[in-house]
């Protein structure tokens, strides 16, 4: 990619990591306002940002972004013909946030690789607009020669706010409890408020459970937004069947949060009743499918009691043993794949959320 503009000086490179998530109760509800209880996990979205100042005319802000896919590199946007796309807007909107006026000439190259598989409720939207986002930002930042005046909570300040702007454009309405995850890694219970300003995150810094996760792709692709947009329309069209059911979802997701913070509640089979309850009511609300159902039949035979996890409709499902359990794996795993359906290994808690590193000609520095 840098044969491209061998004509431009490179100024340095700027990278951000950043977590997926698995939402263990609270999907849906949390949108209308009732709390959410989520986990990040060790599935990363990275992006690296080159940074290229131009001497050549005309003076403009230039952005293009590519995409590593096994090896393959391939364009997600380029300047031009590509300006309604939602990647135009976030880099308009930062660029006017960062009252970065057209007299500059500037390169940004950014590459974005995951391991978060799209559209399986892994908070894969999230990740990329977070990590975007802070490659964006940082690498205005290193051009404008600032990165010595950047702060971990000023950069986590702006990065929210502009993830919050793609994710808009990528979902209907999202309640931000994706990004807030992801930002911050580890735990946490979630509340949106009436303005992203008001959302209440509380961190669980010692949230120990005695379960053990597992957690199943469909390989059914869906989008969320189809998903948070079917069950606006439940809203509009059935309102009191939608209420009861986010109500009750929300009473749900408050006693499984009890469960993770207070020890002397913890009882790991009503837990596992409750998780059971949780997928009984997601399903009411219509955001279960035939897959899901499918892998839930799987994993009771094992024993192990699960939910759907993300905007549902396909995607996830995540599964709960206590530690005392023993699950044949290998026979698991058989049964699953003979369905078309993988069991993911290895996934576990990520306690960290978004990283950055900055690099010039003459330094290196971790945020
Ligand atoms: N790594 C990525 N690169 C580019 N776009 C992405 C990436 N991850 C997510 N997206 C965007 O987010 C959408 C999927 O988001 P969503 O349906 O919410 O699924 P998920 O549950 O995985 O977040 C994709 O259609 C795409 O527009
Ligand atoms: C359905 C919802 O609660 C979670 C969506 O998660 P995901 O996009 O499927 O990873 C929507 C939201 O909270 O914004």
């Amino acid at each position: 990619m840098e044969g491209k503009v061998s004509k431009e000086r490179k100024i340095g490179i700027a990278k951000v990591r950043t977590p997926g998530k698995v939402i263990i109760s609270g999907e849906h509800s949390v949108v209308y306002h009732k709390s959410a209880l989520v986990m990040a996990i060790n599935l990363f979205t990275e992006a690296q940002v080159t940074v290229f100042s131009r001497e050549e005319q005309p003076p403009s802000i230039e952005v293009k972004i590519f995409q590593r896919v096994s090896g393959e590199v391939i364009c997600l946007y380029e300047p031009g013909e590509t300006n309604d796309q939602k990647e135009a807007k976030l880099i308009e909107h930062i660029i006017q946030d960062c009252n970065l006026i057209p007299q500059h000439k500037i390169t940004l190259l950014v590459e974005i690789s995951s391991q978060i598989p799209i559209g399986a409720g892994l908070g894969s939207s999230a990740a990329y607009s977070i990590a975007l986002s802070g490659a964006l930002y940082l690498g205005i930042q290193l051009y404008l020669g600032n990165q010595c005046n950047l702060t971990k909570a000023s950069l986590n300040h702006k990065v929210s706010r502009y993830a919050d702007v793609l994710e808009r454009l990528i979902h209907t309405n999202p309640s931000g409890v994706d990004v807030a995850i992801s930002l911050n890694g580890g735990m946490l219970t979630f509340l949106k408020g009436e303005t992203p300003a008001q959302n209440q995150i509380t961190l669980l810094p010692d949230a120990s459970n005695s379960l053990n996760m597992i957690l199943v792709n469909t390989n059914k692709a869906r989008n969320s937004k189809l998903t948070i947009e079917a069950v606006m329309k439940l809203r509009d069209e059935q309102k009191e069947r939608f209420e009861n059911l986010i109500a009750k979802i929300g009473k749900l997701t408050e006693l499984v949060i009890e469960q993770y913070t207070i020890p002397e509640q913890q009882d790991q089979l009503l837990l596992l009743q409750m998780i059971e309850e949780n997928h009984f009511l997601l399903k009411e609300l219509g955001v279960s499918c035939t897959e899901i159902e499918t892998i839930l039949q799987i994993l009771s035979k094992f024993g192990i009691s699960a939910k759907l996890t993300g905007a549902g409709g396909g995607g996830c499902v995540v599964g709960f043993i206590t530690k005392e359990q023993v699950v044949e794996d290998d026979s698991l795993q058989k049964e699953l794949k003979q369905s078309g359906f993988s069991l993911f290994s290895g996934i576990e808690l990520s306690q960290g959320g978004m990283t950055f590193e900055i690099s010039t000609e003459k330094e290196i520095s971790k945020l």
